[in-house]
């Protein structure tokens, strides 16, 4: 697909271990040429979609106009309202697919009325028509999950969520909750230190790494997201070119974090708490 390196879920299905996220306003309902320059330029083969992102057609006609192969394209979106199953017939017929490879419960609100264990059943009945290969979750608290694997015949392969070092107070017990159930976890917003709080304890940590590896600060902050999710997925997203084809070096060119690395910017980021999307995440 790229030369990425892949994350494997627990279902076996390979992921591309960077994602180009559509979901920032500048995409908002237009992100076909966006997705032609990550996909062309940066090679950037897996794409991170949501129904609520009002882009999933011009996703589509990004990958239609480029006469990308279905399986040379990895398709994450997510379900925006309470029926996972009308939302995934029009998100495929916008996306102009038969199936998407990794289908996402937006957040655990969406579905709380119908009920978290309904909604699941849904999915599962969805991946077993095929309209998805994968069935996850994103924005799910330690509850929710509990509550999802009372009746779950399927785990869920993947809880896609915010993680950047300013939320690691909350979301450390999360990660090891869903490491230990063989959960995966997409990291997004793995910038927001730099780009949603500059100035905080974080930045002087993560340039003295940056310099120790030969590496940018974003590039740090890519790899610390993986690293500290047990090798988790990563989605993070630039308008600009050069800045997608760093992201993509940080995962084939920049070495490892040492544990000693991981725990400095860990330890940085449990001085301060900024969550900048998905507030439940903190109740
Ligand atoms: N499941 C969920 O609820 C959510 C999912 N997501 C998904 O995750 C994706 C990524 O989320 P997002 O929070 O945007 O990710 P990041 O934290 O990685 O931030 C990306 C932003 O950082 C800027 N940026 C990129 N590289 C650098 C750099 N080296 N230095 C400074 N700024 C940089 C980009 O702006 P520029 O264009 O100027 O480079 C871009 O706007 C979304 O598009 C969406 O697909 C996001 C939020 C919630
Ligand atoms: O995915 C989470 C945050 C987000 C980014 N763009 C939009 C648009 C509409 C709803 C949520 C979001």
């Amino acid at each position: 697909m790229s030369g990425l390196s892949t994350v494997k879920l627990n279902d076996g299905l390979e992921v591309p271990v960077l994602g180009y996220g559509t979901g920032t306003a500048l995409y908002q309902k237009e992100a076909k040429d966006s997705v032609k320059m990550a996909y062309s330029e940066a090679k950037m083969h897996h794409i991170d979609c949501a129904e609520m992102y009002q882009n999933e057609e011009s996703v589509g006609l990004a990958l239609k106009e480029m006469k990308v192969k279905r399986e040379d394209v990895f398709i994450t979106t997510k379900c925006g309202t309470a029926d996972p199953r009308k939302s995934l017939e029009k998100s495929l017929k916008l996306l102009g697919v038969d199936q998407v490879d990794l289908y996402l419960i937006h957040s655990p609100l969406l579905v709380k009325d119908t009920g978290l264990g309904k909604a699941w059943q849904t999915m599962e009945e969805l991946q077993k028509e095929g309209k998805t290969k994968s069935i996850g979750v994103s924005n799910y608290r330690i509850e929710d999950l509990e509550e999802t694997l009372k009746i779950a015949k399927v785990v869920p392969s993947a809880n896609q969520i915010e993680v950047h070092p300013y939320v690691l107070d909350k979301a450390e017990s999360l990660i090891d909750f869903c490491h230990s159930k063989g959960i995966h976890i997409e990291s997004y917003g793995p910038l927001s230190s730099i780009v949603r709080h500059p100035g905080g304890p974080v930045d002087p940590v993560v340039k003295k790494i940056a310099q120790e590896l030969g590496a940018t600060d974003g590039q740090v902050l890519l790899k610390w997201a993986h690293q500290i999710t047990h090798g988790g997925i990563v989605v993070t997203t630039s308008s600009k070119v050069e800045r997608l084809v760093e992201q993509i070096k940080s995962f084939t060119d920049i070495k490892d974090l040492s544990k000693e690395q991981v725990n400095a910017i860990a330890e940085a980021g449990k001085k301060e708490h900024h969550r900048v999307f998905m507030p439940h995440m903190d109740q």
